[in-house]
């Protein structure tokens, strides 16, 4: 017990809560620690928006880089934040309990714009949300915001803008959460929306091991049907996708979408299996949204997004 887990993590303020937490509950078990903190491309270019930097990863690559070369032992995610497909040789070591799944808007005490087609103008950087916000409010308009969740909430206050909209875990975690918010629970997550992704070197059996006595295994499965829904339907290219599993007794239920980017296509589904059957239900399910006028939206979607 005696090694020393270097956990990585970047160095946003929300990044070091999550690796302290998972830190405090290392030590609990008896395990040292260290917290090695690293910039990422994802926090280092903020003018383009997100989609446009390519795929997925951004945010991870710079630990997965890390890792690989051995001055991180584990690495500490938003797991929506991390590619369905991780690198060769570094494995999912725990899901932590999972936080709220939701998104929320953030305004500035007047609702009025969300009223009688009034025209409004809401901000995020991604494309899940943007289209499910168009897909709602077609008359509104929706304008990119990146950067962490200090820099967007100090956007939203310098620019003129209605609302913007973030994930509530993120803003609870760091203790950020403007009075002026309202819940959207209309609005379908990210998959692994709230939910914290502890990964080792696959080869690396005591951290692996440490790792995995935090894991929880509701959210482990919640998480692992949503990740298996978005990857069978992404096909390498970054699309306006949600999906929320609930595990309700001993069954799962999935709630899953794909928009276009104008938000004016949809298709959905929400099916219920046994939790037994919790492994390829994400894929089926995906399939199945194909089937029913998803490949039509995919190819739109890679359109909408070469030009
Ligand atoms: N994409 C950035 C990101 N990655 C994880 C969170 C918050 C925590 C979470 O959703 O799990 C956020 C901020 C946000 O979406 O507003």
């Amino acid at each position: 017990m005696n090694k020393v887990i270097r956990i990585g993590t970047r160095d946003s303020q929300l990044a070091l809560w999550q690796a302290h937490t998972v830190e405090k509950k290392l030590n609990a078990l008896g395990y040292l620690t260290e917290i090695v903190a690293v910039k990422s491309t994802g926090d280092i270019i903020l003018d383009v928006p997100l989609y446009e930097l390519g795929i997925t990863g951004i945010f991870t690559k710079t630990l997965d880089i890390a890792m690989l070369q051995g001055t991180i032992d584990i690495a500490v995610h938003s797991m929506k934040d991390v590619p369905t497909a991780l690198p060769k040789g570094i494995v999912q070591s725990a899901v932590l309990e999972r936080a709220s799944v939701l998104d929320i808007m953030v305004h500035k005490g007047n609702l009025d714009f969300m009223h009688n087609n009034s025209p409004g103008t809401i901000a995020t950087g991604s494309l899940r949300r943007q289209a499910q916000w168009l897909n709602r409010f077609p008359h509104h308009t929706v304008v990119d915001l990146r950067g962490n969740v200090n820099t967007r909430l100090q956007k939203l206050a310098d620019q003129d803008w209605n609302g913007a909209v973030f994930a509530l875990a993120g803003l609870e975690r760091i203790a950020v959460l403007p009075e002026n918010h309202i819940t959207l629970d209309w609005m379908i997550p990210a998959p692994a929306q709230g939910a914290m992704v502890i990964v080792a070197m696959e080869n690396d059996a005591f951290s692996r091991e440490a790792a995995g006595k935090l894991n929880h295994l509701e959210s482990e499965i919640a998480t692992h049907v949503e990740r298996e829904f978005l990857k069978t339907l992404e096909g390498g290219c970054t699309a306006p996708i949600g999906a929320l599993a609930t595990i309700i007794g001993t069954t799962i239920r999935l709630e899953g979408v794909l928009f276009s980017i104008d938000g004016q296509d949809k298709v959905q589904i929400e099916k219920t299996v046994e939790i037994n059957h919790y492994k390829n239900f994400g894929r089926k399910c995906a399939l199945e949204i194909l089937e029913n006028g998803g490949i039509a939206v995919m190819e739109k979607i890679k359109k909408d997004l070469q030009q």
